[in-house]
């Protein structure tokens, strides 16, 4: 007898995301002037989380109704206790995610803010100079924009 054809598996995908679906995310690049040029703000995910222990930007999900600079704001504050002001626009990334999601990536400046940095969410935090943030282990989605500030090729300014 003919064995039955195994079913293939499915893709597995970010937990909450469905087929086809692109997350609208918003993130930041909180900047402060170190020795040797600007430091940036890079933020690991817990080991409970999908994607665990990946490098990330701070932010989040765009919800129904917001902005962008809406949504942002509203992120910094619940992950990280700040009332940040959102500066420009830095660069939009698109990114299919291997187990299906995709994501639809708003990076803004942010220079300032009221409040002090308190780590409500994420397993670690570090500032660090655009020049070591390659040696992370961030989301794929970000890697072009990290080597792209690490090359200078993205300026900030
Ligand atoms: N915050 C942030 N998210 C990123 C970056 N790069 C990247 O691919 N992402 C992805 C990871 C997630 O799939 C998505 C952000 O959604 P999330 O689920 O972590 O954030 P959220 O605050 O909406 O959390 P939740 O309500 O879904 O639990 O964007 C980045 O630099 N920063």
């Amino acid at each position: 007898m003919k064995k039955p054809i195994p079913k293939l598996n499915r893709p597995r995908r970010t937990p909450g995301t469905k087929a086809g679906e692109v997350r609208l995310v918003a993130a930041a690049l909180i900047l402060r002037p170190g020795e040797a040029g600007d430091e940036v703000l890079v933020c690991q995910r817990k080991p409970d989380q999908p994607m665990a222990l990946k490098w990330e930007f701070p932010g989040g999900k765009i919800e129904a109704g917001e902005s962008a600079e809406q949504a942002l704001k509203r992120e910094l504050n619940e992950e990280l206790g700040i009332d940040a002001e959102i500066g420009r626009p830095l660069i939009r990334i698109r990114h299919n995610y291997r187990n299906g999601g995709a994501v639809d990536l708003q990076f803004f400046v942010v220079r300032s803010f009221a409040g002090e940095l308190d780590n409500r969410i994420f397993n670690e935090m570090r500032w660090m100079g655009f020049e070591k943030l390659p040696h992370m282990d961030f989301l794929a989605a970000d890697l072009g924009l990290i080597k792209d500030l690490a090359d200078g090729k993205i300026s900030v300014s």
